[in-house]
């Protein structure tokens, strides 16, 4: 049994989740950036979800949302963590985590060493980091670009919470991330898709496999 953590972002579809709970995905990644090739509705959310429950932790990836949109994926969809992608402070994940009564992983946009500093401030609030590729110039999205980084920033970094490795990741390269950067935890969307915003069964199993070591 492997320890490496798996998350599989962007899932819109019952056979690709399907394909990731039954690869043994640790975590599914549900999107509500309506901008996102990537986007699902509540209803189709919160069927997704109860595919989900009690076999992978239900992540609803939100962009700088408002209260009442939170509260609401919250009430219906019931994810375990709220994934914040957006330009949240601190406090404002701090204060998500008490309101939703939920878990909160902050995604830190990362091209060069620099840009890991502000980690340290995310770590005192939230549960898990994602350290993302910063999008790429004129991108709408601020995420889901399929760019990557250097993978050896991530070494040696010292944080209390846990972190995952993102951006750019497939199961060709994603066993050489691991290995340069140490991490325990992977996260991705485009390497799993077969064209952008459709993922593929076989790339996720493949994925989850060279992932985990199985
Ligand atoms: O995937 C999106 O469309 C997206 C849109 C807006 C904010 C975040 C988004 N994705 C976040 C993720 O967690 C992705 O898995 C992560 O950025 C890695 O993406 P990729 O490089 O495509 O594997």
């Amino acid at each position: 049994m492997s320890d490496m953590k798996v998350k599989i972002c962007g899932l819109s579809t019952e056979d690709t989740m399907e394909a990731a709970l039954d690869a043994g995905a640790d975590m599914v990644g549900l999107m509500f950036f309506p901008k996102s090739p990537r986007h699902v509705t509540l209803s189709q959310a919160c069927r997704l979800a109860d595919m989900a429950r009690g076999k992978a932790e239900i992540v609803a990836l939100t962009v700088n949302m408002d209260p009442d949109g939170l509260s609401r994926i919250n009430e219906l969809v019931k994810p375990d963590i709220f994934q914040l992608h957006g330009t949240e402070a601190p406090e404002a994940c701090a204060a998500i985590k008490v309101m939703q009564g939920t878990k909160v992983m902050k995604a830190v946009p990362v091209a060069e060493k620099a840009d890991l500093e502000q980690a340290h401030y995310y770590d005192i609030v939230a549960d898990w980091l994602l350290f993302d590729a910063k999008p790429p110039p004129g991108s709408e999205l601020p995420g889901g670009n399929g760019v990557s980084y250097d993978w050896t920033l991530l070494k040696d970094l010292d944080l209390q919470k846990p972190f995952m490795l993102s951006g750019g990741l497939d199961a060709d390269n994603v066993r050489e991330a691991i290995r340069q950067s140490g991490v325990t935890a992977v996260d991705v969307s485009s390497g799993v898709e077969r064209e952008k915003g459709v993922k593929d069964a076989d790339l996720i199993r493949a994925f989850v496999a060279a992932a985990k070591g199985v």
